[in-house]
């Protein structure tokens, strides 16, 4: 057994909070096992992900809890660009980072406030969802519990399902048997959303890697690209959260802005033990 002492920082985006470290830190060949560990709720530090910046060029590498690699992480990104200010490693408004779902544009606004361009959603690529065939509107029957899915690509892959009423209970329950149906090769991230009107809705996300999770960046986007496209909203929502809020913009372009911010919590040294 060896003890390494791994210099992180501790962050949240609406509730979806992330362990944050520079890559130099870390060796490649322990950082599953890493992972896991530190964001372990009771014997870690804990949290819903992992998030490792690489600095030349600046690169955020997502992670998470349970050490599976994801394109994105829309509260991530927020949370990484103020590790990056918090750091030193930016100085600038505006920058670039590369996601494994392409180059994200970042806009500092005010303080831990900050713009994501979270690009154009993937319908018709469905290598990127790992379904086999489109679904869209499609029946889905748990119990005696219909939800209609909707399922592509919004830097990562997302299904999305509108509720009457948002119930713990069965999100966490249906959220998982979705996010693990066969279908999905690559499983789902899972959305519900409750539309509250035009211009505001609330979601929860059963999150693959993770399970229930407090928000998700990229589900929100996911979320108002779907309501928007079946006439359920306008094209700039408020996306209510149990712990924040998160405002999503659709361009003309049909790409998609995500507004929100992201907040340090910790800052410190993880004792880590290997096995
Ligand atoms: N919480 C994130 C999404 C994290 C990745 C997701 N669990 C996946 O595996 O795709 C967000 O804020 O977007």
């Amino acid at each position: 057994m060896c003890v390494m002492k791994i210099p992180f920082r501790k962050y949240h985006g609406c509730g979806n909070d992330f362990i944050i470290v520079q890559e130099e830190e870390i060796y490649p060949e322990l950082l599953q096992d890493l992972i896991v560990q530190s964001c372990d709720r009771h014997t870690g530090i804990g949290a819903d992900g992992f998030i490792v910046v690489r600095k030349e060029p600046l690169e955020m590498l997502y992670y998470n809890q349970d050490g599976s690699r994801a394109p994105m992480c829309g509260n991530g990104i927020r949370c990484f660009s103020q590790f990056c200010i918090d750091e030193g490693i930016i100085h600038k408004k505006e920058f670039v980072v590369k996601t494994l779902a392409g180059d994200k544009i970042i806009r500092v606004l005010d303080d831990q406030t900050f713009q994501v361009n979270m690009s154009k959603p993937e319908f018709e690529d469905l290598s990127l969802t790992g379904t086999s065939k489109r679904i869209w509107n499609d029946l889905y029957i748990i119990e005696d519990r219909h939800y209609r899915l909707h399922t592509f690509f919004q830097s990562t892959i997302h299904t999305v399902v509108f509720v009457d009423e948002l119930n713990e209970e069965w999100m966490r329950k249906d959220g998982k048997i979705i996010c693990e149906d066969p279908m999905f090769s690559l499983q789902t991230n899972v959305n519900f959303v409750q539309c509250i009107d035009p211009t505001h809705i609330q979601m929860q996300t059963y999150e693959r890697g993770c399970g229930m999770t407090l928000a998700c960046g990229t589900g929100a986007c996911a979320s108002v690209v779907c309501a928007y496209q079946l006439g359920k909203c306008k094209d700039t929502v408020e996306v209510l959260l149990p712990k924040g809020h998160l405002k999503i913009h659709i361009d003309t372009h049909g790409d998609v802005y995500m507004t929100g911010n992201a907040q340090c919590i910790a800052k410190g040294e993880y004792v880590y033990e290997t096995n």
